[in-house]
């Protein structure tokens, strides 16, 4: 017997300013899984092929790419302890690597439906959070590209017992398991605690558009966190935290307030440490303002970067040549896209189109 399907998970945005690790945004550039399972095949493990972005550096290896890891983990963790026979998977990626559009999200996500669906588990999405967050453990990308739209999300403050169960070491959730390790595949890794991770979607104002400039440079995001102080100053927090309180429903009105939103996307806690991995981001982030480019509202790094994110409501191919030009400069060149917040969120669809 043979059956088909196909996973989509879209790109994200984290953080939008000031909802640092907090909110994430889901966007129109897709990691998308074409998967065929043939019960006649003698392949045991999965056999992976890439096409698209990044497509030379994916490994090809299920036991080391993070979407088959992530879906063996899934697998494992609900007592199903290998991947059904005869899985090949065709993937196709528009989500450049370390570029602060979630490259490891959507690969998450994709690896969660992917588990999910080959062992016929019908977990919930809300499960499936759970599960992301022990693999990827900050909530915003992930859920986002799980639940898609415009969300916020925090994380439960667990019971001593099941921090435990949360902290266990990442290399213990998602070993890379050695190819030729067959039926021994050491103990099942550990269940996550139930309802870690819980999220709000937000409205999205229609007339906002996105523009993403990205460029050819990769940001990891582990360097991007590691550059982070490990304590704020309490007017760093209020300043931030009194931003977010007003982006999250400025965003949602029509007409949107470009002052109002422009202001509230500054942020004290993550972009000014970043700047050392960014040639001249405060000159870029300060390129572009309502006054200089009508139609802009506000303009953030994406996610750990090194894109930049502007939201904008007109002169949008403006605004990306001159954030392009700050780039220039600093001898960068960039890719730029004009994306669309899209609300379905990763998605399995039975057979191959799409
Ligand atoms: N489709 C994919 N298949 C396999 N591995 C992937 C895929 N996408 C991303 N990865 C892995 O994730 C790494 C990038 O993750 P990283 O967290 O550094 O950046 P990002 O997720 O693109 O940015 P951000 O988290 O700031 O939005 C890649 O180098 C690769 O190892
Ligand atoms: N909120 C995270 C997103 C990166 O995936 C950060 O900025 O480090």
């Amino acid at each position: 017997m043979s059956r088909s399907f196909t996973i989509k998970v879209p790109c994200t945005s984290s953080n939008i300013g000031p909802g640092f690790d907090v909110v994430g945004l889901s966007l129109s550039l897709y990691l998308t899984l074409r998967v065929k399972v043939d019960a006649s095949a003698d392949n045991a493990a999965p056999t992976l092929a890439y096409t698209g972005t990044g497509a030379s550096d994916a490994p090809l290896d299920p036991y080391k790419n993070l979407t088959t890891r992530t879906a063996l983990y899934v697998l494992r963790s609900n007592g199903v302890s290998h991947f059904p026979r005869g899985v090949s998977i065709d993937v196709h990626n528009q989500v450049p690597f370390g570029r602060g559009l979630g490259s490891s999200g959507a690969a998450v996500v994709a690896g969660l439906l992917l588990g999910n669906t080959l062992g016929n588990l019908g977990l919930s999405k809300d499960r499936l959070l759970d599960h992301a967050l022990m693999i990827e453990r900050h909530p915003d990308n992930v859920t986002a590209a799980l639940m898609g739209g415009f969300v916020g999300s925090y994380l439960l403050e667990l019971s001593p017992e099941d921090r435990e169960a949360k902290d266990v070491p990442l290399s213990e959730v998602l070993p890379e398991y050695p190819p030729d390790a067959g039926e021994g595949w050491g103990a099942n890794p550990p269940s996550p605690p139930r309802g870690i991770g819980h999220y709000i979607r937000f409205g999205w104002a229609p007339e906002i558009k996105v523009i993403a400039i990205i460029p050819h440079f990769e940001v990891s995001t582990a360097k991007a966190r590691g550059v982070l102080p490990d304590t704020y100053s309490k007017s760093d927090l209020i300043f931030n935290l009194q931003r977010l309180a007003v982006l999250t429903t400025a965003l949602t009105r029509s007409p949107p307030d470009p002052y109002l939103i422009f202001q509230a996307m500054q942020d004290k806690v993550h972009q000014p440490y970043r700047k050392g991995l960014i040639p001249a981001l405060p000159q870029i982030l300060a390129s572009v303002t309502p006054a200089s480019h009508p139609g802009l509202l506000g303009i953030c790094l994406s996610g750990a970067g090194p894109t930049i994110l502007a939201l904008a409501t007109d002169n949008q191919q403006k605004i990306a040549d001159t954030i392009c030009d700050q780039f220039k400069i600093e001898g960068i060149t960039c890719d730029v896209e004009f994306l669309q917040v899209t609300n379905d969120g990763a998605v399995v669809v039975d057979g191959d189109e799409q």
